[in-house]
């Protein structure tokens, strides 16, 4: 046995794997998956139970970390400890890839078989499995070892510094150099792995600080704004989680010309994570946050715990709540870059056409997909739920604007139309002032992973160039009503899907069952797929109006309720 797998399985002593437990990795590129997460929360004592759970996950997670970096010869990657928009005894692991992508999903399947190998000694069979079938010279005294680089931060969950400890206790047993960056929205930490990557290169992301982050971000916002009107303060909701801290030193960086009354940002007192806040409540229970005390047509939003979720929302004049999701951020975002890149003069020249495109789900409201499509006049590709589907779809758009209706999502610039952007000549004065603010725009979006801080600068440049308020923004076009219901079934993984999970392949039979029954609604759309993070299954429907988009999920529910 070499010494790196008995320190392997030394440490593993401190990290036991709880007996009975598999872990999964879920739609978001978490593992555990939230449906494991949020069943153990429901344990007597849950976040004793919790810590528990997640510890062995956590440093085998590590191990994994450094066999990427040292498959990827040495390249720095991400680790970040959070569970988003879930409670706060939930917790959770993700990695990050070098240019600050989701780890690659080819590898998802190791994160699995080291979480789930049942000893210390099955795990280092397993690690040690898995370096030969890469190729990976585990002996850190051998001339072919690479040593691993890991990078890692955490959230406001008190679970947090323990499950730090067991990461860093993997790293420590491999040999790999690590940073802690201790707390970060995990957005942040996308970033610092891209600018560690590609540091000194002609792609150099920005500085390798928390700090390098404002300043490129404060400094594309204060361009962007140059000679443009305020359009006085927005009040964020940062769920009473990292967003706060951070979102309060990006404010003070950029200066006066950015206002926002941050509310929730209680993160000395972890049960108030994400409760009765944040963005995934405010899209859920289409209210405000008690805590939000917003006059009517004030300008509002919410970020989720990790600070990758944004949803803006006012109160309309007579008091109706209304909600900007992320698929009005979608089509403001998509709109405003589509008229600079015309404005710049660039899509006159045939050689240097950048072709801006939109990256949707099923869920997205299907107005906004008619909006983007024939007033806009921009190609929308539909994707299966989860970012990395989305992002790697938009990839395929030299801009590609992505968003889930749920408020994660960002924009994508390739090489290609990063070189136009960055070397086209401006005919006119006119020109030349759209250029510059594209080019900053290319700097203000954190094009790594969906940013709530970076995206709520990019709303608020774009509100304010357009002089718009909430209301004029809201009416671009309106939702269809539509209706989102959780189905309890016996075993949901016999639900599978086609057609980016519009249209049911089985149970046989299913699909013509609800075919039939959207065809009795006007504008009708209804579809169900397994969720990827709880246990259940999801019905989303929509109809020219509201009873009838009631009526048509109740009933599409009943149907799959069946099984
Ligand atoms: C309808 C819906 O909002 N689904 C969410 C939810 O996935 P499900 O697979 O539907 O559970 O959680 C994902 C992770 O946060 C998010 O990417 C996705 O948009
Ligand atoms: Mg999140």
């Amino acid at each position: 046995m070499s010494s790196t797998t008995q320190a392997i399985i030394e440490a593993s002593k401190q990290h036991p794997k709880p007996a009975d437990k598999s872990f999964g990795y879920g739609t978001a590129g978490v593992i555990p998956d939230e449906g494991v997460r949020n069943s153990v929360a429901l344990t007597t004592s849950p976040s004793n139970e919790n810590r528990n759970l997640l510890d062995s996950v956590v440093y085998r997670v590590g191990l994994l970390a450094a066999l990427r970096s040292q498959n990827l010869g040495g390249k720095t990657i991400g680790v970040m400890i959070t569970a988003s928009h879930n409670g706060p005894e939930d917790n959770g692991v993700k990695l990050v890839d070098p240019m600050g992508e989701m780890l690659e999903a080819s590898w998802e399947v190791y994160a699995t078989t080291l979480a789930n190998a049942d000893s210390d000694e099955v795990l280092a069979e397993e690690y040690t499995n898995l370096a030969q079938k890469l190729s990976i010279d585990i002996d850190p005294e051998s001339a072919a070892f690479v040593r691993p680089n890991v990078v890692f931060a955490r959230d406001t969950r008190e679970s947090g510094p323990a499950l730090v400890q067991a990461l860093s206790d993997a790293l420590e047993a491999v040999g790999a150099n690590k940073t802690d960056y201790n707390l970060m929205t995990t957005p942040q930490l996308h970033y610092i792995v891209r600018c560690i990557n590609t540091e000194g290169t002609p792609q150099a992301y920005g500085e390798v600080s928390e700090e390098g982050y404002y300043k490129k971000l404060a400094a594309a916002y204060n361009k962007l704004m140059r000679g443009v009107p305020s359009i006085g303060e927005v009040t964020v909701d940062c769920a009473n989680g990292v967003g706060a801290p951070k979102l309060r030193a990006l404010a003070a960086e950029i200066g006066e010309s950015f206002q926002c009354n941050i509310v929730n940002d209680l993160i000395d007192e972890p049960s108030k994570l994400n409760s009765q806040c944040g963005a995934d409540y405010v899209k859920t229970q289409q209210r405000l946050p008690p805590a939000s005390h917003a006059a009517p047509l004030a300008r509002c939003a919410s970020l989720d715990g990790d600070a990758d979720r944004l949803v803006y929302y006012f109160n309309d004049s007579d008091g109706t709540f209304r909600l900007l999701d992320g698929d009005k951020i979608a089509t403001l975002a998509a709109s405003f870059i589509g008229d600079l890149v015309k404005a710049a003069g660039i899509n006159t020249k045939e050689k240097t056409d950048i072709k801006v495109g939109v990256v949707q789900t099923a869920y997205a409201n299907g107005s906004s997909t008619s909006y983007i499509t024939n007033h806009l006049g921009l190609p929308v590709i539909c994707t299966p739920t989860g970012v990395k589907h989305l992002h790697h779809a938009a990839l395929k758009f030299d801009c590609g604007v992505y968003f889930e209706a749920n408020g994660h999502g960002t924009v994508v610039f390739s090489n290609a139309a990063l070189q136009v952007i960055a070397e086209h000549e401006a005919e006119s004065p006119a020109q030349a002032t759209a250029l510059e603010n594209l080019q900053a725009l290319v700097d203000l979006i954190n094009q790594t992973v969906g940013d709530a801080l970076s995206d709520l600068l990019l709303v608020e440049v774009i509100l304010a160039h357009k002089r718009w308020g909430p209301k004029e923004w809201d009416a671009t076009y309106t939702d269809l009503p539509n209706r989102l219901v959780r189905v309890e079934v016996s075993d949901r993984t016999v639900f599978k899907t086609t057609d980016a999970e519009r249209r049911l392949l089985e149970p046989v039979g299913v699909q013509e069952k609800i075919n039939a029954l959207v065809g009795k609604y006007k504008q009708g759309r209804s579809f169900a797929r397994a969720s990827g993070t709880e246990d259940a299954v999801r019905v989303y429907s929509e109809a020219a109006e509201r009873g009838e988009a009631e009526e048509l999920a109740r009933l599409v529910a009943e149907i799959v309720a069946q099984y």
